[in-house]
Parts: structure tokens; sequence; C-alpha cells
């Protein structure tokens, strides 16, 4: 029974991440962000730690973007109407998203500066022209995702 209602749970929590996903060009960002951050840590070959710490990061900032989504659809199920608080809100739950990025970037900048990982990265892909052709034709497709489909905004 437990368990039954233990999937039931991730299977809401997944609805809602997909829900999002359509929904938030930012979060699409962010995942892309996540994509070419790990691929640059591969190449870049970096330790348990900083691989931690970037886990954390892409957790943080993902997060973020849903817990700013829900306040939104929070606040527009009040009123759509214009008000106020409902403003402050909204733009509060965005600068939470905005700060746990800006962090994000300074925490990245710090792991692949300091250890010097951003200079494999260049060497890996100066040295192997497939790596550079697959990083090249990666650069489309990341756009249409996120610019997204249909309803997608
Ligand atoms: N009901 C409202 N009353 C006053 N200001 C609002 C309201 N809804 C949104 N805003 C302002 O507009 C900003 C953007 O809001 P929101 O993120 O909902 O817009 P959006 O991204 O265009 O919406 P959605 O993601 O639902 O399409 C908010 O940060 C806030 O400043």
């Amino acid at each position: 029974m437990w368990l039954y209602k233990l999937g039931r749970s991730f299977r809401y929590a997944g609805r809602g991440f997909a829900h999002v996903l359509r929904r938030e060009r930012n979060l699409r960002i962010h995942l892309t962000a996540v994509f070419y951050v790990s691929w640059a840590g591969i190449l870049g070959r970096l330790g348990g730690a900083e691989w931690a710490l970037l886990w954390i990061c892409f957790a943080m900032v993902i997060g973020a973007e849903l817990f700013n989504t829900a306040i939104e659809t929070l606040g527009n199920a009040v009123t759509r109407e214009k008000n106020e608080t409902v403003g402050k809100a909204k733009d509060v739950a965005a600068g939470a998203v905005l700060v746990c990025a800006v962090g994000s970037v300074g925490a990245a900048a710090g792991i692949f500066g300091c250890t010097g990982a951003w200079k494999t990265v260049l060497r890996s892909l100066g040295s192997s022209t497939p790596l550079s052709v697959i990083a090249i034709a990666t650069v489309p497709a990341a756009i249409l995702f996120i610019r997204g489909r249909g309803t997608w905004k």
C-alpha cells in the first residue's frame, strides 16, 4: 500500500515537472545549460567534489524554477486582474530564481576557472574534430528545444 502511494507521489511529481517543461521556456534554458555544463564537466575531467557542487547548483536552479511556476500558477488562480500583491509575489519568486542562477554561474565559473578545467575543455574540443562537430551540431537542436513547439512559449 505504502509502495503504491510512493509510486503515485512520484507520478504527480513527474506530471508537475512535465507541465513546467511544456509551459516555461526558462526551464528549458536551464536544462540546456545543464546539458552543456555537464558535457564541459566530462571533457574537463572534473573530480567528485566539483561534480557534487555542480549538481547542487543544477537542482537549486531547477527547483527554484518549479517553485516560481507554482507561485505564478497560484497567483493566476487568485486573480487574473491586476493585483499589487499577486504582482509582488510573482516578482519575488522570479527574484529567487535569479539569485539561484547567478550563484550557480558564479560557482561554475569558480569550478572551471580554479581547477583549470576550462583549458582541458578547450584542448579537447580543439584536438578532436568529431567532438567539435558534435558540439556545433547540438546548437540548432538546443535552440529548437528552447523555442518549443505548438503551445510552448
Ligand atoms: N495579476 C497581476 N497583477 C499585477 N502584476 C502582475 C500580475 N500578474 C503578473 N504580474 C506582473 O507581471 C510579471 C510577469 O508575470 P508572469 O510571470 O505571470 O507573466 P508571464 O510570464 O507573461 O505569465 P505566464 O507565465 O503565466 O504566461 C510579474 O512578475 C508581475 O510583475
